[in-house]
């Protein structure tokens, strides 16, 4: 960070909690997200991830906590926010008799000035056919269309829950592409997704949920330096040989260890040399690798040793 630069807040969530019913949905989530940053929203199924971003925008009213986006109280001034944010819903929804074309053009009028020459750029990178109805687009397709128009405003933050769920990998790619491009012109992305390698490529911090809670804030860089290399051994070896080698063991079964190293590769290839292996591979480690503890359930998964 440069000096002297002060990051706003450009989400700031304190203590949100939202009940449906008895049931949970949130429970007592606070959350900062910096001016410029990417920040990604991962967790399992049912984890929360769309309660909190529809709490966010004032979709569901929060059982308690507080928030403001961009400045603006999350339900006090939520028609305010709502002008200023661009937002992709899991769940698209449009009046299925609309043609793409129309739509796009009834969105602009919602605006006093679009960069057209931005949004035709767009239509055309995500391939987005302007002369189907909506009633006749895929799940993908009608993404598409709702990340176009999350774009008209030209938005100082985009919020996108699950965005590229649906969409090939070709566009996906023009996605992120897109994504970084409004990094770079200084504005915030928050995005959700299950899609832990789409995550590490593109964030630059990254909140876990689980169970309603967040259960923690990763800043990816400070972790990447931290990722040593994930090693599979299977062979003529015990649990005590992966032991004099790593501390960190990921998997054991009979014969077959996967652990986490992180010292010299020299030092690994010796001490492989002193056993008979049917199998060694090693592969950097990577987000998906560190993160599945938080997917597993009670008593499911690794073992730190
Ligand atoms: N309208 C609703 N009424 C009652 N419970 C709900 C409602 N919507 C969500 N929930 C519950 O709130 C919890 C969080 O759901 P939510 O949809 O926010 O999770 P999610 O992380 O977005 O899941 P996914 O990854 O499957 O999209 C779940 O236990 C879910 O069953």
């Amino acid at each position: 960070m440069p000096i002297g630069v002060i990051y706003m807040a450009v989400i700031e969530v304190k203590n949100l909690t939202k009940r449906y019913g008895k049931s949970r949905g949130i429970e007592d989530v606070s959350i900062e997200v910096k001016e410029g940053e990417i920040f990604g929203f991962i967790g399992p199924n049912g984890s929360g991830k769309s309660t909190f971003i529809r709490t966010l925008l004032n979709f569901l009213y929060p059982t308690s906590g507080s928030g403001n986006v961009l400045g603006f109280d999350i339900e006090r001034e939520s028609h305010k926010l709502k002008e200023k944010v661009g937002y992709v819903p899991s769940e698209v929804k449009y009046y299925e008799e609309t043609k793409v074309v129309d739509l796009i053009e009834y969105a602009k009028s919602f605006y006093s000035e679009v960069d057209e020459c931005y949004i035709d750029m767009i239509v055309q990178d995500l391939k987005v056919d302007l002369d189907k109805k909506i009633g006749e687009l895929s799940y993908g397709n009608k993404k598409k269309v709702a990340i176009v128009q999350a774009l008209m405003g030209s938005p100082k933050l985009l919020i996108l829950d699950e965005p590229t769920n649906g969409l090939d990998p070709l566009i996906q790619k023009k996605l992120f592409e897109v994504l970084r491009k409004e990094k770079e012109k200084g504005n915030t992305v928050f995005l959700s997704s299950h899609n832990l390698t789409e995550v590490e490529s593109l964030c630059d911090r990254v909140a876990i949920i689980k169970q309603g809670r967040i259960v923690d804030t990763v800043d990816l860089s400070v972790l990447k330096e931290q990722f040593g290399l994930v090693v599979e051994v299977s062979g003529d070896l015990t649990k005590e040989d992966v032991l004099k080698i790593s501390k960190e063991m990921m998997l054991e079964s009979e014969s077959h260890y996967i652990f986490t190293y992180s010292g010299d590769v020299n030092s690994l290839v010796d001490w492989a040399k002193d056993y008979s292996l049917k199998k060694l591979l090693v592969e950097e480690q990577n987000l998906e690798s560190e993160f599945m503890k938080y997917y597993l359930g009670e008593g499911e998964g690794y073992e730190r040793v």
